[in-house]
């Protein structure tokens, strides 16, 4: 893959006109129970969306990615009140008749107005007798807020016993999902919360908590060993649902805890992406579901700028993305690496020229990870480089810039080699610009192979991304620089898109 043979140039190719750039429409579609519409039904689509960057600037959405040259501001409130934006509210959370106790948590987070899919979800998941729920929206759109909302208002604080249980792929996003419990939660007295991800410090520990987060895996042993008692679970969440049911080894496990619970559990799946073979399986997970799904082509976050390197051989990427960091201060960036031996290699070479970076595979220990990404998340590293077990749902706010330096790709369902992976990319990059705020998404080319993947990617979600020179870095900054400040990727002079665009 890396040697200089691979390289080609695909002048002709670059000016393809078969990804028209268009105005994704958030094409978000509710349906109740009991006809759920698949995906594809979508309703007709909204009016285009105006650009978020064009929002007043009354308070600064933390997107400041080159700082301190640029500070783009955009007005939450603004982008709230455009029904195309996924942000985009009617209700104020009073009135989704929330206890106070809650009306507090949410209050103390920081939250003025539901975003799109809290709105959309909270009403079906609170209703009695409790409905199964799939809920699909857009990366940083709240999904969290609503499924833990739901969860601790089914909490009876008179019981100590768990009442509700939440699934997530790694263990840093179950940590992270347990925060926003205990945040939430934090008005509700005498709440208690478990962690079940693998922990040596809590071996043969009885859970008590009423709400249990956790992975697949540390829930099925501790249900198996009687530690954990099942009969009295009210809810059950799997985030990153399509993820959890899809993998061969988590699905097992998800399916085989979900056999522990009460057959009524209320059962609620969240992703941003249910690719349709998946949501079929999924309505044997959580029947007669009530559902809320996306179409393919508004799954992007419009916040979410993309660009590409185009460099001649593989080992040219690393001096390329050098050469990118020296150009500009970024807040916090993450690298996706393919292989954990690429983020070490990556990692060594990195910190030997000085920059301050973390890596965080699935070779460290849980202590580690935790140390890792509790440094990530409070800014002691600006940079952190890892594989896909970080592509899903990790929030940290500062973070205004994705590298993919590997694309991502998947086993092809025939069984023989790789196909590119859209789902994952889409994941990845949606680290950034998370809840409105502005950020810049990066992918390294480098030969055939990997334009083509690129390309398919970039052709499946709708994604016109914007080439930089790698011949001319003075033109480099310049373009990203006009990128993010007028919010849209083509017509920037002196950037060339990867796609002609249609007037
Ligand atoms: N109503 C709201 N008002 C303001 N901020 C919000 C609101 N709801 C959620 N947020 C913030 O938005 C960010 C993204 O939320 P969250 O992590 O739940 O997104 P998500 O939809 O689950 O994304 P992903 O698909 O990547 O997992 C968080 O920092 C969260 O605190």
């Amino acid at each position: 893959m890396s040697s200089l043979g691979d390289r080609m140039t695909f002048p002709d190719e670059k000016k393809l006109d078969w990804a028209e750039e268009s105005e994704e429409m958030d094409n978000q579609t509710q349906t109740q129970q009991p006809t759920p519409a698949p995906a594809t039904d979508a309703a007709p689509a909204e009016a285009a969306p105006s650009d978020q960057t064009d929002g007043a600037s009354e308070f600064q959405m933390g997107s400041s990615l080159l700082e301190p040259e640029f500070d783009v501001n955009v007005k939450l409130n603004d982008l709230q009140q455009d029904p195309n934006n996924p942000l985009f509210s009617v209700k104020e959370f009073r009135d989704l008749n929330l206890p106070e106790s809650l009306q507090k948590g949410i209050t103390s987070l920081g939250f003025t107005k539901p975003s799109k899919i809290q709105e959309r979800a909270l009403p079906l998941l609170l209703q009695n007798p409790p409905q199964n729920l799939i809920g699909q929206s857009q990366s940083g759109t709240g999904k969290t807020a609503a499924f833990v909302l739901n969860i601790l208002s089914r909490i009876d604080l008179t019981l100590q016993q768990p009442q509700a249980l939440v699934l997530a792929p790694s263990r840093e996003l179950a940590r992270q999902i347990l925060g926003v419990v205990q945040v939430m939660g934090g008005f509700m007295e005498g709440l208690s919360t478990y962690q079940a991800v693998p922990d040596p410090s809590t071996r043969g520990q009885t859970v008590t908590g009423q709400v249990v987060v956790g992975t697949p895996g540390t829930v099925m042993d501790l249900a198996r060993r009687k530690q954990l008692n099942t009969r009295g679970m009210k809810v059950l969440v799997l985030d990153e649902a399509d993820n959890m049911l899809d993998q061969q080894g988590l699905g097992d496990q998800c399916k085989r805890v979900k056999q522990l619970l009460p057959k009524d559990v209320q059962t609620v799946l969240f992703s941003a992406t249910f690719p349709q073979e998946v949501l079929q399986f999924t309505q044997f997970f959580a029947p007669s579901a009530n559902q809320i799904t996306l179409e393919r082509t508004n799954l992007t976050v419009k916040g979410i700028k993309q660009m590409y390197l185009d460099v001649s051989q593989d080992s040219d990427k690393y001096d390329a993305l050098i050469k990118f960091y020296g150009l500009m201060t970024i807040a916090s960036s993450i690298i996706f690496v393919r292989k954990r031996d690429t983020a070490d290699e990556l990692s060594k070479r990195m910190t030997s020229e000085g920059h301050h970076v973390v890596t965080l595979t699935g070779g460290l220990d849980g202590v580690e990870r935790d140390s890792v990404i509790d440094q990530f998340r409070e800014g002691h590293a600006k940079v952190l480089i890892t594989t896909n077990v970080l592509a899903r749902g990790i929030d940290v706010q500062t973070v205004t810039m994705v590298i993919n330096y590997d694309i991502p790709d998947k086993p092809a369902s025939t069984g023989r080699g790789y196909v590119p992976d859209a789902e994952t990319f889409l994941h990845r990059v949606g680290r950034t610009g998370r809840f409105g705020k502005v950020g810049v998404a990066l992918t390294l080319v480098h030969d055939k192979r990997s334009w083509e993947m690129f390309r398919a990617i970039c052709q499946e979600l709708g994604i016109n991304p914007t080439k930089l020179d790698t011949d001319d870095w003075d033109n480099v900054e310049r373009v990203v620089k006009t990128i993010i400040k007028s919010g849209r990727n083509a017509k920037v002079e002196g950037g060339e898109t990867m796609f002609a665009v249609q007037e």
